[in-house]
């Protein structure tokens, strides 16, 4: 069956229902997806952007077969989520970011290995496979290294590669670089784009604004269950045109001081991020608004560290998008 696109969703909705309290246990709902629609071309390397508990891993899994939505359709490469489940599994990888799901006593190698069997990739083909991917995901030379002497970044890798092994069309990435350092990151980043490069399909959540700008074709920013925009990341750094950003490293804000800045005239956005014992506190304003005075004003008698006036970036229009959702 041919489709021209790789994902295609309408409607999809998913309710969880749970129980909750020990003493009188109550039922509860909660609407996790409340009607997406999405298409992805093959080929494209789709980012989902959302804050925690917005979505995206409920939605991810509907598409991969693992949850039944509730209402609504999906289709990969033109196969139904829900009547086509086996044409789905076949085109499809997942891999999710942390530790889970490798054997660490056993090298890189025997993993691959061992998943190919799995996976029921033929015996004839899992060498040349097998060496392919240890290249893709620059592991070449280390596979015959036990997996619990690898740094998180070669983890990962080694995740991606056993994500592949059956060569899915669709690869869903959830969070690949959580926990990575910056430098294995970037490799990381590397070998996302290379994959979609030739020609897998990517769809990729994660926090990390940087990382989506620089890999996405386009992004979904979802919220609440619900789509809140969707474009290139040029087309979505557009929302925060018009403004300025005031970046103020802080101690012990509290939400109070917070709450006052959001008021004061000229200011559309505030957010405020902890980094430890530090805290950064940023500021959206209209562009032709000073606020910076108002500002140190506002945080007077509470310890301050660098402050720095910028224009917005991706990240800005996300915390924009999200906090008008
Ligand atoms: N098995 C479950 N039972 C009940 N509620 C659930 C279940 N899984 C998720 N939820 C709820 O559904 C909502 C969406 O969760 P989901 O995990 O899809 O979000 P997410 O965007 O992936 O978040 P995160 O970035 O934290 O992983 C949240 O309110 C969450 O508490």
């Amino acid at each position: 069956m041919g489709s021209e696109y790789a994902i295609e969703a309408e409607g999809l909705r998913r309710v969880y229902r749970t129980r909750t309290g020990w003493l009188r246990p109550r039922r509860e709902m909660v609407e996790a997806v409340r009607g997406v629609d999405l298409t992805v071309r093959r080929g494209e390397l789709f980012g989902l952007l959302g804050p925690n508990g917005a979505g995206k891993t409920t939605t991810i899994k509907m598409l991969n077969t693992l949850l039944i939505p509730t209402s609504g359709t999906a289709r990969i490469n033109g196969f139904d989520v829900v009547r086509d489940t086996r044409e789905v599994r076949r085109r499809i990888g997942y891999v999710f970011g942390g530790d889970r799901g490798l054997y660490d006593r056993l090298s890189g190698l025997d993993n691959l290995r061992y998943f190919a069997e799995l996976y029921g990739v033929p015996a004839r083909d899992q060498k040349r496979r097998i060496a392919e991917l240890l290249e893709l995901v620059g592991l070449t030379g280390r596979e015959r290294e036990p997996v619990d002497g690898y740094s998180r970044g070669m983890r990962q890798r080694l995740h991606i590669a056993r994500g592949l092994l059956h060569r899915p069309e669709v690869l869903f990435l959830d969070e690949p670089s959580i926990g990575v350092d910056p430098v294995a990151a970037r490799e990381l980043r590397q070998t996302v784009a290379g994959l979609a490069a030739s020609g897998t399909t990517v769809l990729l959540t994660t926090h990390y604004m940087a990382e989506a700008d620089e890999l996405c074709d386009r992004i979904a920013v979802i919220a609440d269950g619900r789509i809140q925009a969707l474009g290139t990341p040029a087309e979505l750094r557009h929302r925060a045109d018009g403004r300025r950003v005031v970046e103020i490293e802080a101690y012990g804000v509290p939400d109070t001081a917070v709450a006052a800045l959001r008021d004061l005239p000229g200011v559309r956005e505030t957010a405020l991020e902890e980094r430890g014992a530090l805290q950064l506190l940023t500021v959206q304003s209209d562009a032709h608004v000073d606020v910076q005075g108002d500002v140190l004003r506002e945080l007077a008698g509470i310890r301050l560290g660098r402050v720095n006036s910028r224009e917005p970036t991706l990240e800005d229009a996300y915390v924009a998008i999200v906090n008008a959702s």
